[in-house]
């Protein structure tokens, strides 16, 4: 088991002012962690840090390491396009790109290199199956990816994301813009994904994070409050802060 993160002292800074500061924490190997805060604490920051996306936004200073498998991926011989492929992301709105469901899932292989058809053929079946969508849409991979519904579109962002051949899922509120069902089925994938991947999730909703995660951490103001298992975190909180906010007090 062990863990696959050690971050250490991560602080993210926009201009002067941290969205996160002084976070060190492990993130285990095949369990689900899942991030939660009110909004503004620092979620998606802390979320994006972990593979590098954060730098894309405007005038961003990262200090501190986050240990990556046995090295930091702020070193400067780390190339950010393989630590994305290898940490891989889905956001808060499904986007697929324009094109067909078979070319979305094709579309990283191909960047890193592979055009041979049957190859990518298996490539897109696996991942599809991987992102329980495959008997959905197996007789219609040549339509439109955005003809699928939003929960549709969300399971294919993951097929996207799996195809390249992560470690670890990054999801970024994965069902706030999705309805109850669609939600249950990607909370189901996100357990069902961590016998081969690292799952990490920010989440406006405790009960989700309750249902799904094995470990939870609490954020707040930019600060990492508590972190724990899921289980001591939700019953027998340490923080009095971590109380007030999974009981619905504050936040
Ligand atoms: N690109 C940016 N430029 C400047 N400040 C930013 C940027 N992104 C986030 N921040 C600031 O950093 C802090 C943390 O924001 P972040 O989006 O990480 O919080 P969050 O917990 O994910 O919030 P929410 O739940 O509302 O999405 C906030 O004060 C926010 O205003």
């Amino acid at each position: 088991m062990g863990h696959i993160f050690d971050i250490k002292n991560l602080t993210v800074y926009y201009g002067e002012k941290p969205g996160i500061s002084d976070v060190s924490m492990k993130i285990y190997r095949n369990k689900v962690t899942a991030v939660i805060g009110p909004s503004g604490c620092g979620k998606s920051t802390f979320l994006r840090a972990l593979n590098r996306l954060v730098e894309l936004a405007d005038n961003v200073r990262v200090s501190g390491e986050v240990i990556f498998d046995g090295k930091n991926i702020y070193d400067r011989d780390v190339d950010p396009v393989e630590i994305r492929r290898r940490i891989g992301m889905v956001f808060q709105h499904p986007n697929p790109f324009p094109k067909s469901i078979f070319d979305n899932i094709a579309y990283g292989p191909r960047i890193h290199g592979i055009n041979d058809r049957e190859k990518l053929k298996e490539i897109v079946e696996s991942s599809l199956k991987k992102a329980a969508l495959w008997d959905e849409v197996r007789d219609r991979l040549n339509d439109s990816a955005l003809r699928l519904s939003g929960g549709q579109q969300q399971r294919l962002c993951i097929a996207r994301a799996i195809a390249t051949n992560p470690e670890v899922i990054l999801f970024d509120e994965p069902t706030s813009a999705l309805d109850p069902i669609a939600s249950a089925k990607i909370e189901e994938l996100m357990v069902e994904l961590k016998r081969n991947y690292t799952v990490v999730v920010v989440t406006h909703n405790i009960q989700q994070a309750a249902r799904i995660s094995d470990y939870t951490a609490f954020f707040w103001m930019g600060k990492l409050v508590e972190y724990d298992r899921t289980k001591k975190i939700f019953e027998k909180p340490e923080n009095e802060l971590t109380e007030r906010y999974i009981t619905g007090r504050v936040g």
